[in-house]
């Protein structure tokens, strides 16, 4: 179990992680959505004991991270795929970590294995790994352990579709045997692939979070009209707030009989007017990230 309460960290006068609350349950996977510079790195850091939070608090089987006695063998954190020695092979790297934590040499092979790492690719050099080797290597690491509490940054970052697939059945059977997953990423989609659990991230406040299954169930309506600038109009005349939809209409939080009446009333021709199916998480992620986008700083004079 993860939990974090009230958690804010500020850097200056800037607040990077917001009073944010959340808890990881065993057995499910936890996707930690948000778009560059959220605050999910924050979030993670400071839940692994590496950054102390401003004011709030966050545990990992009800301690402290710092607290826990040889830590990697409750929770296995994967901060930052780069960060091993480029110039170790990857089974040097486990092996090392093997010593550390006083497992059992055979488990290195066991881990290289369930990673899908072969051999010959375990007795190269990390600097020679692809950035997708890298997660592998860092995840192998971070079971090596045999944690049941694991902390994930981007780890689906570098992996291609099939490894995303693959990343999906490990971390559903770890967390089938009773384990607490972690992880981030600001792909929607990645997140839709593996996690059961989602907590939405912006501007360093959880804006959303719920089960995967109740977040993109058919929530609000999508709609399509002769025209949408009046129809927004008559909507918000009736109080119902709208999204704009990446092709064209837009989401609302109200039902579609609702939204049918208000164009009836205004007279306003429907080209289309059915349940969201999940539309809502969609267009709050691309609003978040297009906000994020704006905020910035734009690059001038840079020769094209
Ligand atoms: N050491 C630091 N000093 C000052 N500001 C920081 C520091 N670390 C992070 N920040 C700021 O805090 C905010 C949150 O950053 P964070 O790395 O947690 O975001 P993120 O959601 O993990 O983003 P990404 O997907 O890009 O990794 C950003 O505005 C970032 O610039």
């Amino acid at each position: 179990m993860i939990t974090v309460e009230n958690l804010t960290k500020r850097y200056g006068d800037h607040t990077a992680v917001d009073d944010v609350s959340f808890a990881c349950t065993p057995g499910q996977v936890t996707g930690f959505l948000g778009p560059n510079g959220a605050g999910k790195s924050t979030t993670m850091r400071i839940i692994a004991g590496l950054t102390p939070a401003t004011s709030g608090s966050a545990t990992v089987g009800g301690r402290a991270y710092r607290e826990i006695p040889n830590p990697a063998t409750q929770v296995g954190v994967l901060l930052d795929a780069s960060a091993q020695h480029a110039g170790r092979t990857g089974a040097e790297i486990l092996r090392l970590t093997a010593m550390t934590l006083g497992v059992n040499r055979s488990r290195v092979d066991d881990m290289l294995e369930m990673v899908s790492l072969t051999p010959e690719e375990a007795n190269r050099r990390v600097r020679n790994y692809s950035l997708g080797m890298r997660q592998r290597l860092g995840i192998a690491n971070a079971l090596l352990g045999d944690p049941h509490i694991l902390i994930l940054d981007e780890p689906a970052n570098g992996l291609d579709p099939a490894g995303i697939h693959w990343m999906r059945t490990l971390l559903r059977d770890y967390a089938n045997r009773g384990g607490t997953v972690l992880l981030s990423s600001h792909l929607l989609h990645e997140i839709e692939i593996i996690a059961d659990d989602i907590l939405v991230i912006g501007h360093g406040r959880i804006v959303a979070q719920g089960t995967k299954s109740d977040l993109l169930a058919a929530q609000g309506t999508r709609v399509r009209s002769l025209d949408d600038a009046a129809l927004a109009a008559a909507l918000a005349g009736a109080g119902i707030r709208t999204l704009p939809a990446t092709d064209g209409g837009f989401t609302t939080e109200a039902a579609p009989e609702e939204v049918g009446r208000v164009a009836a009333t205004a007279g306003i021709a429907l080209m289309e007017l059915r349940p969201g199916d999940g539309a809502q998480l969609e267009e709050m992620f691309l609003e978040l990230t297009q906000q994020t986008q704006r905020e910035q700083p734009v690059l001038q004079g840079v020769p094209s």
